[in-house]
């Protein structure tokens, strides 16, 4: 390693500390614990930090982050699940006399979060998915997360490519998403078969509200994006598929009508937008148009 590698790894500590407690660690629980300086710190300054800030990170592991983190703000929630590394980072936390973490040993997905502002974490890979969706039920103001590449370019997936998907018109009426940076797999230890990207989640919603007069719709309640919500995850089970074709295989994830009620009422709409969208392609409809046909299918497949 040259100097200059090795002024910006925390390879050495991490090694120690690992081996202190003879740890080894669990793939199952996407353990690659990040050892590249620069980026922790980048990561750091990502998240506009201040005293007033209560941070919320899942996955914290030995504290790479969390201990910078908790020296920047007034509190960090930690959720780890593996009770062997939660006490390895308590240790730590007491040598460095941090008294501001919250550490909380459970499984992320399982356990209500306490009041936050804003969400800093390199994440566990194999929670990606339901762990995003869990923050959309939450207030924030800002989130800065650490993905697999592939998982973040479909987390902004544009419509009509090969990214558009459930996660990012999921998203699209929550959060801005800007990618930010990439991590190689050399930046973690032991080395992942992916490189990762750095994302940033913006929430948007307020500030839509009056943008959809165009199609009608004055604002999205809480009531109607559950509606979105439905229609999105029964649409991308069939993401090849045209839209009313996907709407009738999906449609247990909408209603209770039965495959013939449902075809019965789709084929007897005759507003002409409506038909249009249910004969596009589901790739090629905008979030705004998928809104725009929940809202009026839902009462429509009502039993
Ligand atoms: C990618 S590591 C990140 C560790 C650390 N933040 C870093 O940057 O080096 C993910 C951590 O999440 C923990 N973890 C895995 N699944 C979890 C879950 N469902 N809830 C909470 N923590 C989890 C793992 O034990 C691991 O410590």
């Amino acid at each position: 390693m040259n100097s200059d590698a090795a002024s910006t790894s925390l390879s050495k500590t991490t090694k120690a500390i690992l081996n202190e407690y003879g740890i080894k660690l669990n793939k199952n629980l996407g353990q690659n614990y990040l050892i590249d300086r620069n980026k922790r710190d980048q990561i750091i300054q990502f998240g506009n930090l201040t005293k007033d800030d209560v941070v919320l990170e899942i996955g914290p592991g030995i504290g790479t982050l969390t201990i910078e983190l908790a020296k920047r703000v007034k509190k960090v929630i930690a959720i780890e699940q593996d009770s062997n590394i939660c006490q390895i980072l308590e240790n730590r936390l007491k040598k460095e006399n941090i008294d501001n973490v919250e550490l909380i040993n459970d499984d992320a997905l399982n356990v209500e979060f306490p009041k936050f502002d804003k969400i800093i974490s390199n994440l566990p890979y194999q929670i990606s998915s339901p762990i995003t969706f869990k923050f959309l039920n939450y207030d924030f103001q800002l989130a800065i997360l650490m993905y697999q590449k592939e998982f973040a370019s479909r987390m902004n997936g544009k419509v009509g490519s090969k990214d558009y998907s459930r996660l990012s018109a999921m998203l699209y009426f929550k959060c801005d998403v800007d990618l930010l940076t990439g991590v190689s797999a050399e930046s973690f230890i032991p080395k992942p078969k992916v490189d990762s990207t750095v994302v940033r989640l913006t929430p948007k919603l307020p500030e839509l509200n009056g943008q959809l007069k165009h199609l009608n719709i004055n604002e999205i309640n809480e009531k109607d994006f559950k509606t979105y919500s439905k229609f999105v995850k029964a649409l991308f089970q069939h993401r090849n598929k045209k839209v009313k074709n996907a709407l009738i295989d999906s449609r247990h994830i909408i209603t209770d009508l039965d495959k013939k009620e449902v075809k019965a009422k789709l084929n007897s709409i005759k507003q002409k937008k409506i038909e249009e969208l249910l004969s596009e392609r589901i790739t090629n409809l905008t979030p705004e148009e998928i809104l725009y046909l929940s809202i009026h299918l839902n009462s429509v497949l009502e039993k």
